[in-house]
């Protein structure tokens, strides 16, 4: 019992001291963490009060989403596993579950990650474009070095070495730049960087660069176990392959992986880019008024701009309104869904995961009776064609409109709309094949997001309130192969478009059917 003697109360009081500078340590400690939060909230209001002026320039940057969503998964999470334990965690707990669906995933950071790189490489950004945050002329806070990490680390994900080797340099760049600014508290970083550049370039077979990375990495930190075991294998595998084959060994570069094995991958990008364009002959109308013989049309002709001759590409100007417009998205978006390519394209089986990166948008059908606007806009349709567009059930002459959203860096890499002989899936029963397709541009995409054809290297651009229209078979029905066609990545903006595939069903008359395809 301390009180029964003073001298077990002179030990409390000392007792006292060190509690009490314990209890310094702890707050001291609570107020680091808090400070943190503090200054993880202020950034984050900051940020989003800027999105806020503008979301739809805000996200028009893709650097931007990107940095969205990667806040919103890893550092929100980070926030949210420190407080779980404690006491008034509550609200922020019921507020985090309530919108868990509106919280990005692992994949979609993977998904956002990509999506940089594909831009990087479809459009020939330098990475210190993307870096200092100039992309176009659209202006974003520059990449941290860990953001550099963070991309480097998607691509080692993907097995894609040529882009772990860039951003993984970029991050290491950026952080020997800090640290000459001593803006560093652990080495912690580089040592992780370093880990996976090593690594990738083993896979890679580049056992001479690893060999070099894994020893500048133990300069950093010297008793890495795992890593001395790796620099005495490699250095090992070395001499043995120098042995038995008398050569030096050499280390591969490193080149982009095509993902979804495409022939037509080159002549597409660079059509993307706007390398390869071809004017139109000029001797040739390029723009004409056209009524088709339609007494709708008598009034108010189409404004018809001939963007290829053979095949036959028009766009169509000023064929939907705003309002239209507004009207047909408010329909759609509770109806969005990922879009799935059908077709694998030529990708060799087994390698799965092309197929997500060969087309990346989301998708909703929109039927006649789902809305007046959505009727007026299908008679419109055949009123410019010429062709029948009847959606009854009993008279499919043609499909539900297709309303697609694209991503961030969306894109939908090559292909037919109508069915081929690979690829006999996207033809209704009973109403043959897509004999022509006519797709509504329905927002304004500031860059990227052309329509390309790299057979015959045409292209046209996404003007918004207009319209593009081509046949996809021949008249005498059989495929039109230069028609392969793909909606470039979009790099700066939101790309909407509504397609309405017309069916060869009910249109044998008006387009009746020839001995000759030409
Ligand atoms: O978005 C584009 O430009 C092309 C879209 C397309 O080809 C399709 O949806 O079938
Ligand atoms: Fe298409």
């Amino acid at each position: 019992d301390v009180f029964t003697a003073i001298s077990h109360l002179e030990d409390s009081v000392r007792v006292e001291v060190e509690l009490v500078s314990a209890l310094r340590d702890y707050i001291s400690a609570e107020e680091r963490r808090l400070d943190k939060l503090r200054r993880f909230a202020d950034e984050s209001e900051e940020l989003t009060n800027k999105a806020l002026e503008n979301v739809d320039d805000f996200l028009a940057n893709p650097v931007n989403a990107f940095m969205l969503v990667k806040r919103l998964y890893i550092e929100w999470n980070e926030v949210i596993n420190s407080t779980k334990s404690l006491i008034n965690y509550g609200d922020l707990a019921i507020n985090v579950s309530k919108h868990r669906a509106n919280i990005p995933t692992e994949s979609d950071l993977q998904g956002a990650a990509q999506a940089l790189l594909r831009l990087q490489d479809v459009y020939k950004l330098r990475p210190s474009d993307i870096i200092s945050g100039n992309i176009h002329g659209f202006q974003t806070r520059p990449l941290t070095w860990q953001d550099c990490f963070d991309l480097g680390k998607a691509a080692y994900r993907k097995r894609d070495h040529y882009h772990v080797d860039i951003w993984m340099n970029e991050a290491l760049k950026k952080w020997k730049v800090n640290e000459e600014r001593s803006e560093h508290r652990s080495d912690l970083s580089i040592v992780q960087v370093l880990d996976y550049l090593a690594f990738s370039h083993y896979r890679e077979g580049n056992v001479k660069k690893a060999l070099n990375i894994s020893r500048e990495l133990l300069k950093y930190e010297p008793g890495h176990a795992r890593i001395t075991r790796n620099v005495k294998n490699f250095q090992e595998e070395i001499e043995e392959k120098e042995e038995s084959s008398r050569l030096i060994l050499k280390d591969k570069p490193s080149v982009r992986p095509n993902s979804t094995y495409l022939d037509d991958r080159d002549a597409y990008e660079a059509l993307c880019r706007g390398e390869r364009r071809k004017p139109l002959d000029s001797s040739k109308v390029k723009c004409q008024y056209v009524t088709n013989g339609n007494y709708r049309l008598l009034l108010q002709p189409a404004k018809q701009e001939i963007m290829h001759h053979n095949p036959r590409v028009v766009l169509y100007h000023d064929v939907i309104s705003d309002e239209e417009i507004n009207e047909v998205i408010k329909l759609a978006k509770p109806k969005l869904r990922r879009s799935l390519v059908v077709t694998k394209g030529s990708s060799p089986s087994g390698t799965g995961s092309s197929d997500a990166e060969y087309r990346v948008s989301s998708g909703g059908w929109l039927e006649d009776w789902d809305g007046t606007v959505i009727a007026k806009l299908t008679r419109r349709i055949s009123d410019i064609s010429g062709l029948s567009t009847l959606t009854a059930p009993e008279y499919r002459h043609a499909e539900a409109l297709q309303v697609v959203n694209y991503g961030l860096g969306g894109h939908y890499e090559p292909h037919f709309d109508h069915a081929t002989i690979e690829n006999s899936d996207v033809h209704l029963p009973g109403s043959r094949n897509r004999i022509a397709t006519w797709m509504f541009y329905m927002s304004e995409v500031k860059a990227g997001g052309y329509t390309v054809f790299p057979e015959v290297d045409a292209f046209v651009p996404p003007v918004k309130n207009a319209a593009v229209f081509w046949y996809n078979l021949k008249a005498s029905g059989e495929s039109d192969d230069l028609t392969r066609h793909a909606g470039c990545p979009v790099l700066i903006g939101s790309k909407w478009v509504a397609n309405k595939w017309i069916h060869e069903k009910g249109n044998e008359l008006r387009r009746p059917c020839d001995l000759y395809p030409d």
